[in-house]
């Protein structure tokens, strides 16, 4: 495999009145991140041009009209609409919404033709994206239905993944969308995210408790020992290295979640609480499950500080270094899977490897 092939990497501007443009224009002033990918900003030259005079960001770029005019190497801007949308910093605008959902949906449109290789995406709020043809809670769900597939919310830095049973549910539907067949199909696909998106050859996963203390055998709900504790038994007589219930609130202050290669919680904050407290900057979004890679930072629109040059573009640079990552990590398991000869070669190399180290 060339690792020096430049990924084509679609980039959806987000909420323009967010945090979105500084730290995608920030993540590419590094003129090394062009050695290893082709960014194609799905927005608008005048946006960018706003974002850059703003911002005093000292980068170029090369305006297209259509992804098929996209130069490798530098840093592409798709113009997706004649209109600008006024940029107000810190406001939550309907038109606002609007861009970011006409960006996203030319972004997955360039994704599923195979246009763009893989997609990373600036956050949006997730309120003025909402209209009639729009409804959706997040990417997530609107990704699942356009790539087909079941998604799961993934959460990962380099030491801590972290994925979820529900995501973006209200609290009080949380217990009863906790099925044995959604149990069996996340903890899957956590699994298999594990194996061929991360390269982890036998990986091992802690199921986090529904209720305190895991139920404490019944006293507190019944959802641990009825739903949970089957499917873990099951899954394990079946090969994959499941444990737990695990009580939450314990689980990350005692470390132990180190002893395992991902942790999958059964609701949105109990799993994005911790994994956010232990890596808030570095942390990434990742959308497991489908058959294209899209990521995003961990963090939202920030319109808090939007416009005042303080936002940290570490995560979503990582975002960036994490889709590259893991669509070579794919690329390369389905290879050596597909050639036995092969898999048995670098299975040799390793032992050789760890023969010499
Ligand atoms: N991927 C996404 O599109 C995504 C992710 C998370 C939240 N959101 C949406 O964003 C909106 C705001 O959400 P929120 O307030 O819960 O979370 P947020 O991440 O926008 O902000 C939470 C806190 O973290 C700070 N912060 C966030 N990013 C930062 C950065 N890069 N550098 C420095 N400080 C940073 C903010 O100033 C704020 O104090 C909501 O509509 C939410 O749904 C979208
Ligand atoms: N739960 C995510 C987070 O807090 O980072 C976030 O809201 C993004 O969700 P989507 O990827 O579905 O937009």
């Amino acid at each position: 495999m060339n690792t020096t092939e430049r990924i084509k990497l679609g980039i959806s501007i987000g909420d323009v009145n967010g945090i979105g443009g500084e730290v995608i224009l920030r993540t590419f002033e590094d003129p090394r991140m062009l050695e290893f990918c082709t960014p194609v900003i799905f927005a608008g030259n005048k946006v960018m041009a706003f974002q850059k005079k703003h911002f005093d960001i000292d980068i170029n770029y090369n305006g297209v009209q259509e992804v098929s005019q996209v130069v490798e190497g530098k840093i592409n801007i798709v113009n997706i609409s004649k209109n600008t949308p006024k940029i107000e910093f810190g406001q939550e605008t309907e038109e606002a919404g609007k861009y970011a959902v006409l960006s996203l949906k030319c972004a997955v449109e360039a994704l599923k033709a195979g246009e763009v290789d893989v997609l990373v995406t600036a956050p949006v709020n997730k309120s003025n994206i909402q209209s009639e043809e729009f409804r959706f809670p997040g990417h997530t769900d609107y990704l699942a239905r356009e790539l087909g597939g079941e998604a799961l919310m993934f959460m990962v830095t380099d030491d801590l993944k972290v994925g979820l049973l529900t995501d973006h549910i209200a609290i009080n539907e949380v217990s009863r969308n906790i099925t044995p067949e959604l149990v069996r199909e996340k903890v899957e696909k956590v699994h298999d995210s594990l194996v061929r998106d991360f390269r982890v050859r036998k990986p091992r996963i802690a199921l986090l408790g529904i209720n305190p203390h895991s139920g404490d055998n019944g006293v507190i709900g019944q959802e641990d020992d009825q739903v949970l504790k089957p499917v873990i038994a099951e899954l394990f007589e079946k090969g994959i290295m499941v444990f737990g219930p695990y009580s939450a609130d314990s689980f990350f202050g005692s470390g132990n979640y180190r002893k395992f290669d991902a942790v999958l919680a059964a609701y949105h904050d109990q799993g994005l609480i911790p994994f956010k407290t232990l890596s808030f900057g570095r942390g990434v979004n990742y959308t497991a499950g489908l058959e294209k890679v899209r990521t995003s930072p961990d963090h939202g629109t920030a319109y808090g500080i939007a416009g005042k040059g303080e936002a940290d573009f570490r995560s979503f640079e990582e975002a960036v270094f994490t889709a590259i990552q893991i669509y070579r990590n794919r690329r390369e398991y389905d290879e050596i899977s597909a050639n036995p000869l092969k898999r048995n070669l670098a299975r040799d190399i390793g032992h050789d490897k760890r023969r010499r180290g």
